[in-house]
């Protein structure tokens, strides 16, 4: 097996993403040791169980100790708090970094509690399911889906690689922008989307002339797909709504004008506008299949059973 990237990284929240790091890490021998925190118990007993890391603690500050890398697997609103709490223990040198889906209120809300010493390079991985918790990860999750880096101006270069090369070692491809652009485009491509989602399966559940067992009895594929969406953690979804207002707010203006002249070529029974934009939708999906990026296959691989490899002596490639 070759050198681990890292010595020691921390997890700090071991939900769907984080679990799925770690597995990653523990079973391509990407690190010689993994420290996980969460706050809950419970949750840090079920990471233990699970295996997925190396030593287990109810302190992220405890668990950041000697970390050459630190990433916040946690809700967007909880990244400047747990910022706070590990602040002082951090290691001259680390680098620390996040996998939070809104990027520019990450950076804000962390940034000033990072001590100078520190390399800050925030992160997302474009990788999910409305799954949570320690047990919903698994090691495909990441492969072949985009994890965007948002380094800051000041941020060194040198950290940048190295945590790109923790995301490719984990199958994914890798891209940089600024916080704001992909505030942007996530705005468009996942919140509004999950908005949608979350409107159209609670507009179908507060129906009185539909009762709710016709709606489980007779939905069609097309809502079944939004209802998978609109399972997705609460808490997280708040979250991103709330820290990425603006994007999301200038989306859903645009979104609102598109949806109102479909309202008027339907009123009007104006066909032609109505086949036209379902030639070109329909041109855009059959793109994203040709890309290979389409998600049920990366929702297969949660099918598949887990190894367990770290073993008596630590890590695997030790
Ligand atoms: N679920 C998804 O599909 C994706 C999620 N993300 C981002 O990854 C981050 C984590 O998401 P998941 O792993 O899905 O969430 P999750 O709900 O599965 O796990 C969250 C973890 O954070 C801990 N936690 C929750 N609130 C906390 C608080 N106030 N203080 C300390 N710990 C707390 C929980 O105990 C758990 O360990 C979020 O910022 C989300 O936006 C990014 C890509 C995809
Ligand atoms: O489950 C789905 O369809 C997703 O869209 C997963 C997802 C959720 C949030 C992200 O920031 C990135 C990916």
């Amino acid at each position: 097996m070759t050198e681990p990237l890292f010595d020691k990284i921390a997890l700090i929240g071991i939900g769907l993403i984080g679990s799925s790091i770690a597995i990653n890490i523990r079973d391509r021998g990407l690190a010689r040791h993994v420290s996980i925190a969460t706050r809950r118990e419970a949750t840090l007993r079920r990471a233990e169980d699970l295996r997925l890391g190396t030593s287990y603690h109810l302190d992220p500050a405890d668990a950041v100790r000697d970390a050459d890398l630190v990433i916040l697997c946690l809700p967007v609103g909880s990244c400047g708090a747990a910022a706070a709490a590990i602040a002082s223990s951090l290691k001259p040198g680390a680098i620390v970094s996040d996998v939070g889906s809104v990027k520019k209120a990450v950076v804000d809300q962390m940034q000033p509690h990072l001590p100078p010493h520190v390399h800050f390079v925030p992160g997302h991985p474009i990788a999910g399911t409305e799954q949570s918790g320690p047990d919903a990860g698994f090691l495909e999750l990441f492969e072949n889906r985009w994890t965007i880096l948002t380094p800051l101006p000041e941020t060194d270069e040198a950290a940048t690689e190295r945590l790109r090369a923790l995301w490719l070692a984990t199958g994914a491809m890798v891209e940089t922008m600024t916080p704001e652009h992909h505030d942007l485009v996530l705005a468009i491509v996942s919140h509004v989307p999950h908005l949608i989602a979350y409107n159209i399966v609670g507009t179908a559940a507060d129906l009185e002339t539909v009762t709710q067992s016709e709606v489980i009895k007779f939905s069609a594929s097309g809502f079944r797909d939004f209802t998978r969406i609109a399972a997705s953690d609460p808490t997280m979804w708040r979250d991103i709504f709330l820290t990425n207002r603006e994007a999301v707010l200038e989306m859903l203006a645009r979104f609102s004008e598109d949806l109102a002249s479909l309202q008027r070529a339907i009123r009007w029974g104006d066909g032609e506008a109505l086949f036209d934009l379902f030639t070109r939708t329909r041109a855009i999906r059959r793109s994203i299949v040709q890309a290979g990026q389409d998600t049920e296959e990366a929702n297969f691989g949660r099918l598949k059973p887990r190894k367990d490899p770290w073993n008596e002596a630590g890590a695997p490639g030790e």
